[in-house]
């Protein structure tokens, strides 16, 4: 497949699969700040750059519009991402990051926002190398304007910025597949409201199956099982940042979190992220964690039903307590907030609980891809410890 933009980038290319002679680390070396081109790239001339600030609470509304009218679809258009203003703040303002990494384009004559791309800065160990690198998320171009070639400007421009920052890696994720993925993860999903699943078409009843069978299959207790199991507070942040870095370093490749970065990305913060923890009774001891985020989606399409209640899950950590337990406490806790559906994708140790805790496998991948980072092979999902929203 031709991919006229990816072959022109310092990324792992197709005609070089297998080859495994070349070393791990970046595949061009930093260039001195100098050398960074200093001006934006060029749009077509209806268009212009915009820095969209977050914390305006009109730049953040028409950010969550374009979002929610023009973003990532299913295969079949049954759902689409509905990111919420507070979510898209959390995501996008994490400890250092930079408002000119969040790249907006406007239409010159009416002012329209009409796409959008965003980085943000994060530590990822690659195993023993700990690489300074920007997240990129949330490239969208408005439905009216696809096949304009705004993608690749785009990309250009946002790497332009972040070059300007002296970082010269990237991560990101794609349902498409680019030259070249370290690793392709699979969905799985875990019905909370079978009945809703049913009813807009994601879910089929079983064969032999009734609806009542079908939700007391589902059904789950009203209360965690685990002694000890209570939501993450502030004074936990110590304890958490220890158990959770402990736990991602047997990963390849996973963020290097420290207490910043957990205060933010970890502790609990409402309809956007849910964190528990286990404290032993005995000892006040913290052994286990577990934390989903939350992504509505719109349903298209549906005369019943207009969102999508969906909790992802995010990182866990169990020490102590079986990583079957402690998910199904998070199913649980996920279910008496009403969630729809608890999504999880093949990464780390997901495999060993998805089966088991009646997780069904989606029909949609998702690739996972570094910028100017060669990894010696492909990875497999479950030597990967990133989850990127
Ligand atoms: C019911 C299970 O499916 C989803 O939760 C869901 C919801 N919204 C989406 C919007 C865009 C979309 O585009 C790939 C997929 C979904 C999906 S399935 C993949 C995400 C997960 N888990």
């Amino acid at each position: 497949k031709r991919h006229k933009f990816w072959e022109t980038q310092p990324v792992g290319q197709f005609k070089d699969a297998g080859d495994t002679s070349v070393p791990e680390g970046p595949i061009e070396p930093p260039a001195p700040l100098s050398e960074v081109k200093q001006e934006p790239y060029n749009l077509p001339s209806p268009y212009e750059w915009t820095t969209c600030d977050m914390d305006s609470e009109g730049t953040c509304t028409e950010v969550y519009n374009l979002l929610k009218n023009n973003y990532v679809e299913d295969d079949e258009s049954m759902f689409r991402f509905n990111y919420s203003k507070e979510f898209l703040r959390w995501a996008l303002h994490p400890p250092g990051y930079y408002k000119s990494w969040h790249i907006g384009v406007r239409a010159k004559a009416s002012k329209k926002l009409v796409a959008f791309i965003t980085g943000i800065p994060a530590r990822i160990r690659v195993r023993d190398v700990v690489v300074r690198m920007a997240e990129i998320n949330f490239l969208c171009v408005h439905k009216k304007l696809r096949s304009k070639r705004l993608a690749p400007v785009m990309i250009k421009e946002v790497t332009r910025r972040v070059h300007l920052e002296n970082i010269w890696q990237a991560a990101y994720t794609a349902g498409v597949v680019l030259p070249t993925p370290i690793t392709t993860c699979q969905y799985w999903h875990r019905s909370l409201n079978p009945k809703k699943l049913i009813d807009v078409g994601f879910s089929r009843l079983g064969a032999r199956m009734t609806m009542s069978r079908t939700m007391k299959l589902y059904k789950l207790p009203d209360s965690p099982a685990t002694p000890g199991f209570r939501k993450m507070e502030l004074r936990d942040v110590p304890a958490v940042t220890r158990l959770l870095r402990d736990y991602l370093s047997q990963f390849v490749v996973a963020p290097d979190f420290d207490e910043n970065d957990v205060e933010h990305w970890l502790l609990p913060h409402e309809n956007v992220v849910d964190s528990y923890l286990v404290e032993s009774p005995k000892t006040h001891e913290i052994t286990d964690f577990c934390s989903f985020y939350t992504l509505p989606s719109s349903i298209l399409g549906n005369q019943t039903y207009s969102t999508l209640k969906a909790a992802y899950s995010y990182y866990n950590v169990s020490s102590k307590t079986p990583l079957l337990q402690l998910m199904n406490d998070a199913l649980i806790v996920a279910k008496q907030k009403d969630f729809d559906v608890f999504n999880a994708l093949d990464v780390m140790q997901n495999e060993c609980f998805l089966k088991e805790l009646k997780f069904g496998p989606g029909d949609g991948q998702l690739h996972y891809y570094l910028y100017n980072y060669r990894t010696r092979h492909a990875l497999k999902p479950s030597e990967l410890g990133l989850v990127l929203l």
